[in-house]
């Protein structure tokens, strides 16, 4: 429901993944039906790990309709350790059948220069989302982010001048402080826009962060996150959970 915070809990990794696919394998079909296409960025970190773990071998799945880009990229060849294409293609792309030419990644060539990746990728979004004057930006069926311990998602960090971009739909950062220092992310009107929006965290090392994103408001990048008109979803095992206390434990529940 557009508006509300709706937060999944699971026992532990296995069973947060299994809700993650049974999920996202709802929205993929509900969006292949709509429009012939799912729409889907992913960020890197713990994400693609935990998203691929049982989604990689649901054969209900209709992968030659995703449209896949990232929520983020650190500026590095697409072989490079750092890279979170790299990552999502050994944890996904390697077991399902997504048309290379759908998987949206940055342009390796423009690695050495971040603003220029940056414009090359706004025009890769520009080429799969046909934007009105009503709404100026692409609008994803999903997006899938991770959280930091300082309150980072995709890579926009705390008191960073990129949280207050409100026109560009990708933009470059040449100090974020997790490593490597040069990346490209999306900005906020982007994540803002999407039909859904599904957080993913899980372990003891978030029960803080996650403590005071759900628990106080504030500005931190995680909760800037709020989605105009879609949806935004937890998907948290009982180790990150643990500590959330105030009212929005009453929407904790079992998927
Ligand atoms: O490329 C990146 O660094 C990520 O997109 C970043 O935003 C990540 O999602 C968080 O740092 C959480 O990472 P973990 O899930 O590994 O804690």
């Amino acid at each position: 429901m557009p508006g509300t915070t709706q937060i999944y809990t699971f026992p532990d990794g296995t069973t947060l993944s299994e809700g993650l696919d049974k999920f996202v394998a709802k929205l993929s079909s509900e969006s292949i039906k709509r429009h012939g296409k799912f729409t889907v960025a992913l960020s890197g970190g713990s994400l693609p790990k935990q998203l691929s773990a049982s989604l990689k071998h649901n054969t209900s799945v209709d992968f030659s309709k995703w449209i896949v880009y990232f929520a983020d990229e650190r500026c590095v060849p697409l072989d490079h350790e750092d890279s979170n294409y790299l990552l999502a293609k050994t944890q996904l792309f390697d077991f399902v059948n997504i048309p290379e030419e759908n998987i949206h990644t940055i342009n390796p060539s423009l690695v050495h220069d971040p603003e220029e990746a940056a414009e090359d990728y706004i025009s890769q979004l520009a080429g799969t989302f046909a934007t009105k004057d009503s709404v100026r930006f692409p609008v994803f069926d999903l997006i899938l982010l991770g959280v930091g311990p300082d309150g980072h998602t995709c890579s926009l960090f705390p008191g960073h001048k990129l949280l207050q971009e409100t026109v560009d739909w990708c933009a470059s950062i040449l100090d974020s402080p997790k490593p490597p220092p040069r990346r490209i992310t999306f900005t906020f009107p982007v994540l803002n826009h999407a039909h859904h929006v599904v957080f993913v965290a899980a372990g003891e090392g978030k029960q803080d962060m996650l403590h005071r994103i759900l628990d106080s408001p504030g500005d931190l990048p995680a909760q800037m996150v709020k989605p105009t008109t879609g949806t935004l979803s937890w998907f948290l095992d009982d180790a990150a959970a643990v500590k959330i206390t105030s009212t929005t434990l009453k929407g904790l529940e079992r998927l």
